[in-house]
């Protein structure tokens, strides 16, 4: 039927789905446009956080003329006469005469004066208590700058915050970092035929996402709450549309599972319709998975609100983790789009027409190849348990094996896929 026919009928109208790449990158551009607001945060607080600044250094690094041994801080030609010793934390008086040595421990500020450091254990003792040795060719301390100078860009904005970085912020004189905060999320479970508890029987499955999806979010940089997590949402528009509204209120971002199609019981469409959301992806031309869908909601107040409507078919609802949730992320946190890394295909992947295929593989990272897993119907998990991510076949194409093709992760944790 004509799409005047089916709007006339009653029929949900099928706007032409997005290309996925397309829409990797418009969800990204829409989310770097609502880019959450810088906050300061306490040095410690900010693991997994966003730099929203460049990290520049505050002082010279190091900020003083450092030595990296123990031993002796010398002035001139030896045998050389102690006058002093300097531990690390003061600053020491000049060496002012030839001749004459300070006892220096590692970490210690070189006194102005001194020509050379010899290493203690490369020292000696003279009966009236000088100090001889020779010192080594090069020098035995840190100059400063030698790391970094004042007011150098070490990182740029946008960068994730990680321990190494909290690290380097310290030793240049941090005590608080701009950053951009973790997007806040809640996750609306849709379904009436989802069980919560004990084995799937009688036409009920178990809720598989509602545990699942606050974990993946969290890796992906978000903050959610046990109680940020509704579901099974009563299956009537007026239950999809108040537990919408309150999701809302708090979130930045609302991920919805289910409900993405036009079947008797499926509200989202409905619902958005009458919360005045606007779509910024409303299916996307992918396999598995094309039913996801990005809404906008721009609230009295200005600020801008997210719902991603993920496919009630588990593996497909992570298809649309991957494709728009994680990009609209990274955009929030004012995080550039990540670069897809890629792999050599082991095996034959097929083609899905004029669809991307996201196909799940098991990645070799010593021989840099992507192996396709078993188990990957658009219901099952069992697959993705397996799998590090997906492989990308481009609409049109077919994954010859020997190929190099794109690879988007999932954000798993060192250690995790280990065996
Ligand atoms: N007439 C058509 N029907 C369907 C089509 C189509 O093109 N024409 N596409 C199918 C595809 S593909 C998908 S994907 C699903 C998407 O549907 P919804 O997003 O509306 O999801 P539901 O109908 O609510 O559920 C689909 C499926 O997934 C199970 N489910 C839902 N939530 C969960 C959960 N939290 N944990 C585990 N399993 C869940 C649900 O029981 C259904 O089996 O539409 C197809 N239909
Ligand atoms: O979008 Mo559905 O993914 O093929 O199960």
């Amino acid at each position: 039927m004509s799409t005047e026919t089916a709007a006339a009928a009653g029929h949900a109208v099928a706007s032409p789905p997005a290309d996925w790449a397309q829409a990797r990158s418009r969800v990204h551009a829409v989310g770097l446009a609502a880019v959450l607001p810088v906050t300061a945060r306490p040095l410690a607080e900010t693991d997994g956080l966003t730099l929203a600044e460049p990290l520049t250094t505050r002082t010279d690094l190091p900020a003083f003329p450092t030595s990296s041994v123990d031993g002796w801080a010398v002035r001139g030609a030896g045998p050389w006469r102690v006058v002093g010793r300097v531990l690390a934390g003061s600053t020491p008086p000049a060496l002012t005469e030839d001749g004459t040595t300070v006892e220096i421990a590692t970490g210690a500020m070189v006194p102005e004066g001194t020509t050379a450091v010899l290493r203690i254990e490369e020292s000696d003792r003279t009966p009236d208590d000088r100090v001889v040795g020779t010192p080594r060719g090069t020098p035995e301390w840190r100059q400063p700058g030698e790391e970094a100078y004042a007011g150098e860009q070490l990182l740029p904005a946008g960068t994730a915050v990680d321990p190494a970085v909290i690290g380097l912020a310290a030793s240049c004189g941090y005590d608080t970092l701009p950053v951009r905060p973790a997007p806040r999320a809640a996750l609306l479970v849709f379904g009436d035929e989802l069980l919560t508890s004990g084995p799937p029987a009688a036409g009920r499955v178990r809720d598989a996402l509602g545990p699942s999806l606050p974990a993946w979010l969290r890796r992906y940089g978000c903050e959610i709450r046990p109680s940020d997590v509704i579901g099974p949402v009563e299956d009537t528009l007026p239950a999809h549309v108040a537990a919408l509204r309150k999701a809302l209120a708090d979130a930045d971002l609302v991920c919805t599972t289910g409900g993405t199609m036009h079947g008797p019981v499926d509200h989202l469409h409905p619902a958005l319709e009458e919360l005045g959301a606007e779509y910024v992806v409303n299916t996307v031309a992918v396999r598995p998975g094309f039913p996801m869908l990005l809404a906008r909601l721009t609230g009295a107040d200005g600020r801008v609100r997210f719902v991603a409507g993920l496919p009630g078919n588990p593996q497909s609802a992570i298809v649309a983790l991957v494709s728009l949730v994680a990009p609209l992320l990274a955009g929030l946190q004012g995080r550039q789009l990540p670069e897809l890394p890629h792999a050599t295909l082991a095996e034959p992947v097929p083609g899905r027409g004029d669809h991307t295929h996201l196909a799940l593989v098991r990645l070799d990272r010593v021989a840099g190849t992507a192996h396709p897993v078993r188990h990957v119907g658009s219901a099952m998990l069992r697959g993705l348990a397996g799998a590090d991510g997906f492989a990308v076949i481009s609409p049109g194409g077919t994954g010859e094996p020997g190929s190099r093709v794109p690879v988007v992760p999932l954000p798993l944790r060192s250690g995790e896929r280990a065996s």
